[in-house]
């Protein structure tokens, strides 16, 4: 397990008191060549950017895989810690410092395969933070296991002659369970969407879990590339509480549907467009979930320094 609080306290608030993307982080990654954790990278940065985060009251928590290497490539703190276990150790952290803001990164592996108590809980507890699940597809990083979300008949190691059993939605998962307040799906290849989206998860009084659809050319190129190269293979989700792109970024899409994404079951049915088309997009927003740690605090009639000051109290007690 490793935990580390990389050089960002050697970078002090530059002079004109405004952080640039460099501060958050290298945008040199050891992913592979073409590889869509890259672009993602980016992004993450640049809304930590746009949003000003201060680097100490950001942290990056992830499990195991390629995508998980991600809190190494932000100069921020960073949790890069045990198989499938990202959102508990998130929901710790955002319990004790609600103050700090809070993102994990998770593969389809790790968040759908061995982490998938977590994801239940994690997404009814609703504790405000952004989970983004790079979802390849593939075990990345042992080279080429069936996932939970392998296509039918993907051919790997584990599988050599095409899976056999079928694959999990997991936006349709998500949106299945209890509690769930904001569920949206985007891609690598198209930044704009990416961009949009984070920021509208961002802003989210919540969890907000975000599917990423990720390129993996080492691996999935036979999957992702048709989706990549068919420009009837994506439908945009719009509407004016989703997630909103400027007319020039909406024409690079000739599929669009109009979707409301305070309706719950309208959400479960576009899901389900996956069989035809990839939809991306807002599927569901409630920004007045019960959040778990809010509720610690609201229940105690206390303030959310006073407990931060009992939460602390307690560890010296217990030295913790
Ligand atoms: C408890 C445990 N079981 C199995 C492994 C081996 N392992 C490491 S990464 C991984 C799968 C990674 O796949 P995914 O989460 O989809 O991430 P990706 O590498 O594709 O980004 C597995 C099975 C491990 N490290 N720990
Ligand atoms: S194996 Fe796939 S997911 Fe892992 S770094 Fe390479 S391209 Fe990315």
């Amino acid at each position: 397990m490793i935990s580390f609080q990389p050089d960002f306290c050697e970078i002090a608030l530059p002079e004109e008191g405004h952080y640039s993307i460099e501060d958050y982080g290298s945008s040199k990654a050891r992913w592979c060549s073409g590889c869509g954790a890259h672009t993602i990278l980016h992004s993450v940065q640049k809304l930590c950017e746009d949003e000003q985060l201060p680097p100490e009251k950001t942290v990056f928590v992830s499990g195991i895989g390629c995508s998980s290497r991600f809190p190494h490539y932000m100069k921020t703190y960073g949790f890069h810690g045990l198989h499938g276990r990202a959102l508990p150790v998130a929901s710790g952290v955002k319990f004790r410092r609600p103050d700090l803001n809070v993102f994990v990164i998770t593969g389809d592996g790790d968040c759908c395969s061995i982490g998938a108590g977590h994801w239940v809980h994690g997404i009814r507890y609703n504790m405000k933070m952004v989970v983004l699940l790079f979802d390849n597809s593939i075990y990345g990083l042992t080279k080429k296991q069936t996932s939970p979300t392998s296509p039918l008949g993907t051919h790997s190691n584990t599988h050599p002659r095409g899976s056999v059993i079928p694959p999990i939605n997991p936006i349709q998962s998500t949106l299945g369970f209890a509690n769930v307040s904001f569920v949206a799906q985007t891609i690598d290849w198209k930044p704009a969407h990416l961009n949009a989206t984070l920021k509208k998860a961002f802003d989210h009084p919540g969890l907000a879990f975000v599917r990423i659809v990720q390129r993996c050319p080492i691996w999935m190129r036979d999957t992702y590339e048709p989706t990549v190269k068919d420009p009837n293979a994506l439908t945009l989700l719009d509407h004016e509480d989703g997630i909103v792109l400027d007319e020039k970024a909406k024409s690079t899409f000739r599929h669009i549907e109009q979707h409301d994404p305070s309706n719950l079951l309208k959400a479960r049915e576009m899901a389900e467009l996956v069989k035809e088309t990839t939809p991306i997009g807002l599927f569901y927003q409630n920004k007045n979930a019960v959040r778990y740690d809010e509720y610690g605090a609201h229940n105690l009639g206390i303030s959310v320094e006073e407990r931060i000051g009992a939460i602390n109290t307690l560890m010296d007690r217990y030295a913790i």
